[in-house]
Parts: structure tokens; C-alpha cells; sequence
């Protein structure tokens, strides 16, 4: 017989980071209402998604994140090795995800997103602010993986339609949307007292209001995109998700962007990278907490 062992049972970095990108995939999904994506509440303008595949498609991804870890943990600075590492482990964590979700496009742009931002963050653990990860993550996308293929992925077709910068060139940007959009909204509205629910709401309006979704163009063309953007202005500029005339612009947002097919995968990607960062900012969780 073996006496009941209750020591906590410690966990690496690498397991600690691939916790966080996971939480904060689910937390992403779990968010509502969210205008024509996938919630608490239904599907949104999807008929091949729902909450629960979200979920499954999110935990699929736990070993890919905590490998991309331990590999910029190995390589231990940026480099063309470690960004062919990583694309190679993305590239698994696809087909992970794909057949968790017997062939449904879940969280290709998150495994991108968060990926790159897990890696960013294990090559420095004392340099855990928000825009030193999302730096070395930018430094990191630019770096030409020479064994990527090139598909004609939706995001390629409207960039060609629409000179549209899509989820590659946001990386190598350093996430603008992230840094001056979305954090700075998720702090705000959480200053304002508004509550954590409505505060992530508000960060993705946020995000929204300005990022050229391919996910919405590719749908719903310039239509749909400058639907998505007035729209979560008109939500801001009426006080946010936590007041009732913001409530209601957010209500007819959905209904539209529904009507037009429109779902903003990219910006709710985005949305679940800046609850990463927020969490990795704040608990100084890489430095010993774990
Ligand atoms: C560099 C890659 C990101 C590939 O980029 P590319 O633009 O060529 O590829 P896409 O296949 O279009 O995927 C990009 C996904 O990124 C999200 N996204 C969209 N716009 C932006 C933006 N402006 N900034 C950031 N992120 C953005 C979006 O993901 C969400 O939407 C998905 C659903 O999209 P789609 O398949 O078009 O969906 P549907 O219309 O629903 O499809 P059907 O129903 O019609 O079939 C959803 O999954 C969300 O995640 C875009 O889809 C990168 O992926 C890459 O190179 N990968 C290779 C491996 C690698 O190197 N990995 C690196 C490891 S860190
Ligand atoms: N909640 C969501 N609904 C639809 N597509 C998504 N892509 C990432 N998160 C999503």
C-alpha cells in the first residue's frame, strides 16, 4: 500500500507556459457575448464550430505550446534553428488540432499568435513585459523559415485581392493590436470598474475597431470588415459591453455580422494572445511562481 502522496507535484516552465496559452484559449471561447463567434451562447455566424470543439481544440494544443518552449528554452536566443523548430512543431500542433476537429479550422492563427508569444516569453524570464515579449516574438516572425509551405491560404488570397497585412505581418509588427489596442482597452475598462467579463469584451472591440481580420474579409469582403470595425467603435464610443447603450450597439453588432457571415477568428485569436500576455505580465508567473 502506498500512503497518499499530497505534495503538490512541480511543473516546468515549459508546462506552466502551455497552462497559460491553453487558459487562455478557453477563456477566449468561453467569452460572452462575442459578436458572431463562437460562445457560451452558440455558434455565431459557424455551422461547423461549437464551445465544446473550441475546448478540445485548445487542450490538442498543450503539447505543441510546451514544446515550443522547451525548444526556445534549448536554443536559448533567437535563431533561424529555433524558428524552424518551431514551425515544424506549429506544423504538428495543425495536424493535432485538425484531427481533434476531424478537419475544422479551429485555431490556426492562435497556434501562430501564441506560439510565437510562449517561445518569446521562455527566451527571457526576467524580461516578461508585454512589449519585450511581443519584440522578441516580432523578431522571431521575421525570420524566414525555409520550410514552411506556402498554400493559398485564405489570409494569402485576400492579401492578394485586398492588399490585406494579415496574422504574419501582425507577428512581425510586434502585435499591434495587442500592444496598442487590446491590453490597453482590457487595463482601461478594468480600471473603470467595469468588470472582467466586460473588460475582455471591450479589449476585443478594441482590437476589432482597427485589424484587417482575413477571416472577416475572406467571408464578407470590405463589406464585412468595415461592418466589424464601425461596429465595435460604436460600441466604445456608447460607454462599452458594460453599459446598456453599449450593450445594444453589441446586440445589433452580432445580428450583423451574423447577416454577413462575418466572424472575426483573427481578432479573437488576438484577443486570447492579450489575455496570455495580461496573465504573464501580472503574476510575474515565470520567475519562480510555479
Ligand atoms: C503565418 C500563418 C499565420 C499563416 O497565415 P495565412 O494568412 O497565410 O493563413 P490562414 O490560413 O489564412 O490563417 C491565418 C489565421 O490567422 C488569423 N487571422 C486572421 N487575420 C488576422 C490578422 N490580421 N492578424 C492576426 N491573425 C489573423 C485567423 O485565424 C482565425 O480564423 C480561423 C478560421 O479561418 P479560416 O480558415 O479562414 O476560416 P473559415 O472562413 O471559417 O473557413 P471555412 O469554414 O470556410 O473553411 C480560426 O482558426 C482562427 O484561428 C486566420 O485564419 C501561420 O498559420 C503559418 O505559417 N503556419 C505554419 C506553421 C508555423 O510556422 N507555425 C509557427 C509556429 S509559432
Ligand atoms: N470563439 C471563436 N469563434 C470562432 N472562431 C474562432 N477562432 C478563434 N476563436 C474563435
Amino acid at each position: 500500500m502506498h500512503a497518499l502522496n499530497l505534495q503538490p507535484k512541480t511543473i516546468t516552465l515549459a508546462e506552466r507556459l502551455a497552462d497559460l496559452a491553453v487558459d487562455a484559449l478557453i477563456d477566449e471561447a468561453d467569452l460572452s457575448p462575442k459578436p458572431a463567434l463562437v460562445d457560451r451562447r452558440g455558434n455565431g455566424a459557424h455551422t461547423d464550430l461549437h464551445l465544446g470543439l473550441m475546448h478540445a481544440s485548445a487542450l490538442a494544443l498543450w503539447p505543441a505550446f510546451k514544446e515550443m518552449a522547451e525548444a526556445a528554452l534549448e536554443f536559448g536566443e533567437i535563431c533561424l534553428p529555433l524558428r524552424e523548430a518551431i514551425g515544424r512543431i506549429g506544423r504538428e500542433g495543425e495536424q493535432a488540432m485538425l484531427a481533434t476537429t476531424h478537419g475544422v479550422n479551429t485555431h490556426r492563427g492562435a497556434i501562430w499568435a501564441l506560439g510565437l508569444l510562449v517561445t518569446a516569453a521562455a527566451l527571457d524570464t526576467k524580461s516578461t513585459s508585454a512589449g519585450a515579449v511581443t519584440l522578441r516574438a516580432a523578431r522571431l516572425a521575421l525570420l524566414d523559415d525555409r520550410y514552411a509551405p506556402r498554400p493559398l491560404s485564405h489570409g494569402a488570397q485576400v492579401a492578394q485581392r485586398y492588399g490585406a497585412r494579415g496574422a504574419r505581418e501582425e507577428a512581425q509588427l510586434g502585435f499591434p493590436s495587442v500592444v496598442q489596442r487590446g491590453l490597453p482597452q482590457l487595463k482601461r475598462s478594468r480600471a473603470a470598474g467595469h468588470g472582467e467579463q466586460n473588460a475582455r469584451l471591450d479589449a476585443l472591440l478594441a482590437i476589432m475597431t482597427d485589424l484587417a481580420d482575413t477571416c472577416v474579409l475572406y467571408r464578407a469582403g470590405e463589406q464585412g470588415l468595415h461592418a466589424m470595425q464601425h461596429g465595435a467603435q460604436a460600441v466604445l464610443d456608447a460607454g462599452g459591453s458594460a453599459s446598456l447603450t453599449g450593450r445594444r450597439r453589441l446586440h445589433e453588432l452580432d445580428q450583423q455580422l451574423i447577416a454577413l457571415n462575418a466572424s472575426p477568428g483573427g481578432a479573437a485569436d488576438l484577443l486570447a494572445a492579450s489575455l496570455l500576455l495580461d496573465r504573464i505580465e501580472r503574476a510575474g508567473i515565470l520567475q519562480g511562481a510555479f
